[in-house]
């Protein structure tokens, strides 16, 4: 939980309760359906929370934005952003039905009235957002083709509505078809742990 406090100073005292609160929730969720790889939850908050947090350091997202998570799987990277901006609303899907039982418990332990969480195929959701955020779901290509049809045309922030997908490892290739509507946002600029060496944003404009 300090490295979360660490990186992010002006938490309120709710936020602050709510992240702290992960750490029990998952261990729980987690020992009945597994959603995080079982000796990763010792790394919950730098693994999950703060990777997850990283697309925060991308965008600071107004209050109102509309922000899909696909393929959700346990909640992230949406539920550590549905904290840190209550603000905003967050639709998370993931195609296991079992993932978004923990996803809604959690949420509702943690009263997120910002969540609003469904086991869907993402290529079923007919609805707009502003961005559409993810992490570890499929090669960036064949995301791109599954979630083009929900970005909203009216920007509001800073960057342009479209995509902002969390990637590790070597990725040019499936970056290289995007032009000047790709950027990546290197980790390391946000966080200094090593487990940020490799892992970057990827924002396209969509
Ligand atoms: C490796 S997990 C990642 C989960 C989570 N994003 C994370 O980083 O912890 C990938 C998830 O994507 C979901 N998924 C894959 N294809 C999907 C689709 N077409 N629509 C919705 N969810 C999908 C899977 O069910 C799985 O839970």
């Amino acid at each position: 939980m300090e490295i979360i406090e660490k990186y992010f100073t002006d938490l309120t005292e709710e936020q602050k309760d709510r992240f702290s609160q992960l750490k029990d929730l998952y261990t729980h969720w987690n020992s009945q359906i597994n959603v995080i790889s079982r000796k990763d939850i010792d790394s919950l908050y730098l693994h999950h929370v703060l990777h997850s947090l990283s697309i925060a350091k991308v965008m600071k997202f107004k209050p109102g934005t509309k922000i899909m998570d696909v393929g959700c799987g346990g909640g992230f990277p949406g539920i550590p952003l549905a904290i840190l901006f209550p603000e905003c609303d967050f639709y998370m899907v993931d195609s296991i039905g079992k993932k978004i039982k923990v996803v809604n418990e959690v949420a509702t332990a943690l009263k997120l009235k910002n969540v609003k969480a469904e086991h869907t195929r993402v290529q079923q959701v007919k609805e707009k957002f502003d961005f559409i955020v993810s992490r570890a779901v499929t090669a960036f290509p064949k995301f791109v083709n599954m979630v083009r049809k929900n970005s909203s045309p009216k920007d509001k922030n800073s960057l342009a509505n479209g995509i902002l997908y969390i990637k590790g490892g070597d990725f040019q290739e499936e970056i290289a078809g995007y032009g000047d509507k790709v950027q990546i946002f290197d980790c390391t600029n946000f966080f200094e742990e090593e487990f940020f060496e490799t892992k970057k944003v990827v924002h396209l404009e969509l």
